[in-house]
């Protein structure tokens, strides 16, 4: 799989996922402003790819500061990390990596600068590599969840191109795959961005994993068919009590799952667990540009010039419609999740 993000060369790489699937392109960002774009124009995006690149332009930051002492050299690293930490609102991952790299850079305090710089990009390196490992633990303990001959639905994408690689309700369904499991899969084309038909179609006909693409209201009649028997989502902040806030529509999901009586997973690794948001009525929703809505891809119009939009780039499942949450631990009861990941 291509790399989502990586440091290469001096920069930041990443594929820039909103020329995807027509064209395979990549963004080299040659200082943190670049990447908090990239973020902010979902160049790169999903919870965990949000977190992984932000600590790379922490990383890439701090290469650029002049300060030769410690202190100075601190200080002046505080605003690049709120400039990164003010792209999107909703994915804890972010703020995750930020206080991360802070903490990382608080412990080197009696270090000479150059040794800094080079030890926060190397912790920014080891959540890209971790994330990968968490993602394929998750997906070892998700594919116990999935039987051969199966059908599972996915909603917006939560794949490879939502992580450092491998994905997480992606990561799920390709374990199963590579078991030998036959499974198919069903992508919702998740409006109004379209990651899935854009990023979960793609990326899972790269892998030559069957998918099959449907628009977002088509999830229902296929449920009332007996067609899916599972469904994996993955998730941009988890509360305390096991709310989960992920792609607008995931509600939606769980809803029609509840009422056929399909199993709803969750995977998320526990950079995505927010021990502190007790419930998620407390979660921050992203309101996006309205153009998105409105026409495809921000040119061609398919709503009335000044029609009111509603945009919240999420939405919040309640625990109880939630079956289990995938970890790097394992699967869990959403009311287990505050005891099991407590630090
Ligand atoms: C692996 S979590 C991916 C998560 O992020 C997506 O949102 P966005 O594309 O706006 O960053 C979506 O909620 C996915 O489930």
């Amino acid at each position: 799989m291509i790399p989502t993000v990586e440091w290469k060369n001096g920069v930041v790489r990443l594929l820039d996922q909103s020329r995807l699937p027509e064209h395979v392109e990549f963004l080299d960002c040659r200082d943190y402003r670049a990447v908090a774009d990239a973020i902010r124009e979902l160049k790169v995006r999903g919870a965990p790819a949000i977190g992984v690149t932000a600590a790379l332009g922490v990383a890439l930051g701090a290469q650029a500061v002049s300060a030769t002492e410690f202190p100075a050299f601190a200080q002046a690293l505080m605003p690049i990390c709120d400039h990164l930490a003010v792209t999107r609102p909703t994915a804890v991952n972010l703020f995750w990596a930020i206080d991360r790299m802070k903490k990382k850079l608080a412990s080197l305090s009696a270090q000479a600068v150059p040794a800094v710089k080079a030890a926060l990009l190397a912790e920014a390196q080891a959540i890209l590599d971790e994330d990968i490992a968490l993602c394929k633990a998750m997906g070892k303990h998700g594919a116990e969840l999935i039987a051969n001959g199966q059908t599972v639905l996915t909603h917006c994408n939560a794949g490879a191109l939502a992580t450092a690689g491998y994905g997480t309700a992606l990561g799920v369904i390709r374990a199963a795959w590579e078991q030998g499991k036959k499974i198919q899969v069903i992508a919702d084309e998740t409006r109004p961005v379209l990651q899935g038909a854009r990023l979960t179609a793609w990326e899972l006909m790269q892998d030559k994993i069957p998918v099959t693409l449907i628009t977002d209201n088509m999830a229902g009649s296929l449920m009332r068919q007996g067609k899916i028997q599972l469904c994996v989502v993955g998730a941009d902040r988890i509360a305390a009590n096991g709310d989960v806030a992920n792609k607008i529509g995931t509600y939606s999901v769980a809803v029609l799952a509840k009422a056929h009586g399909i199993p709803f997973y969750v995977a998320a690794p526990y950079s995505t667990i927010d021990l502190k948001t007790k419930t998620g009525a407390d979660i921050p929703i992203e309101q996006r540009n309205s153009l998105e809505v409105t026409t495809i891809h921000g040119s061609h119009p398919i709503a009335p010039a000044g029609v009111a939009v509603y945009n919240p780039a999420f939405d919040v499942t309640p625990a109880e419609l939630i079956t289990g949450i995938i970890t790097e631990r394992g699967v869990f009861k959403p009311s287990e999740l505050a005891k099991q990941f407590a630090s």
